[in-house]
């Protein structure tokens, strides 16, 4: 970077990523304390940290339990059908609006979140006003230091929020919008005016994705502090699954294998196999295209799916 900036001829471009951004930042606000090597190390690692096993855990979850499912749900076939017509439409080049339209997906990724989350506590914090946390309502009070969480476990499983919380319904998210969204679609074929209630019920229904925390969905907890890396992983976990479902046979389980609980953390079985057979027809003529890292926009900005 130095070399660079002395000469412009130099023949180097800079990387678009996390170690650039620190260096460039520690520059623009004068923090040379913030260039030394071992302090950008120190403020890598917890990244790394926050994102490697979040999201291994995420993606084995969410493997689990489609191939824990009963076949007949029609799970791996539905999104298989959804990724190969998404990318095929898409001349097999995986784009940040091209990865908001699976649906289903999105969706499957969504409810193992929920019922197979690898954290029941979420949202820790410290008690920093010196005169505690009163909630006059509940009727608590928290002394100055003390920890709060939320139980995340409680509400993802909470019947009065999810029918049958306790079933991996990988649709439950993209029914509804996917009905909604074809019979708007015939609506307007039949030359019919789309209203402000039907876009603002879609809008509702596009809330349901992924990347949308709520006061019912904490895996990226909320507020905030939610998970700055979620629009990121989403996308890496549609272009991982939808690469799998496409191009392999995944044969199913008898049932979902049990993860394993410590503390309040709970992790997938690590010993767990599953068999994959590479399919005969590749479905795409340019294999593995969208795991070369061509995603164009992925990961910028928001994008509820
Ligand atoms: C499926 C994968 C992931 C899950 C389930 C997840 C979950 C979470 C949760 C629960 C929090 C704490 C929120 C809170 O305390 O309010 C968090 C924070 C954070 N995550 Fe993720 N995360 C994932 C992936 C990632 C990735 C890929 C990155 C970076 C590339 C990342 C970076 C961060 C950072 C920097 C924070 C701290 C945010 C703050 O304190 O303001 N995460 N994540």
């Amino acid at each position: 970077m130095d070399r660079k900036d002395r000469d412009s001829t130099f023949d180097w471009q800079e990387p678009n990523d996390y170690i650039s951004w620190h260096i460039n930042l520690a520059k623009s606000t004068n923090t040379p304390r913030e260039l030394d090597p071992v302090l950008i190390s120190r403020r890598l690692l917890p990244i790394n940290f926050a994102a490697i096993h979040t999201t291994v855990f995420t993606v084995t979850n969410t493997l689990l339990d489609l191939v824990g499912s009963d076949p007949a749900c029609g799970y791996i076939p539905g999104i298989a059908e959804e990724c190969s017509r998404v990318f095929a439409s898409e001349q097999w080049q995986w784009s940040k609006p091209a990865l908001a339209r699976l649906v289903r997906t999105d969706s499957a990724i969504r409810d193992s979140m929920r019922i197979s989350g690898f954290m029941t506590r979420g949202m820790l914090r410290k008690v920093t006003a010196p005169a505690g946390l009163a909630n006059e309502k509940a009727g608590w009070t928290l002394p100055q230091n003390a920890f709060v969480g939320t139980d995340v476990y409680s509400v993802h499983m909470d019947p009065e929020i999810y029918q049958r919380p306790e079933e991996y319904d990988a649709f439950r998210f993209s029914r509804e919008r996917e009905d909604f969204e074809q019979k708007v679609r015939e609506r307007e074929k039949r030359g019919e005016v789309v209203g402000d209630g039907e876009r603002e019920e879609l809008l509702r229904l596009k809330g349901m994705g992924l990347v949308t925390t709520s006061e019912t969905f904490l895996p990226f907890g909320h507020g905030r502090h939610a998970c700055p890396g979620r629009f990121f992983v989403s996308t890496e976990l549609k272009m991982l699954i939808s690469h799998l479902v496409r191009n392999y046979d995944i044969e199913p389980l008898p049932s979902r294998p049990k993860n394993k609980w410590f503390g309040q953390n709970v992790i997938p079985p690590m010993k767990q196999t599953i068999r994959v057979r590479r399919k005969a027809d590749d479905t795409s003529p340019v294999p593995n295209a969208e795991m070369d890292g061509k995603a164009k926009g992925a990961g910028d900005g928001d994008g509820a799916a």
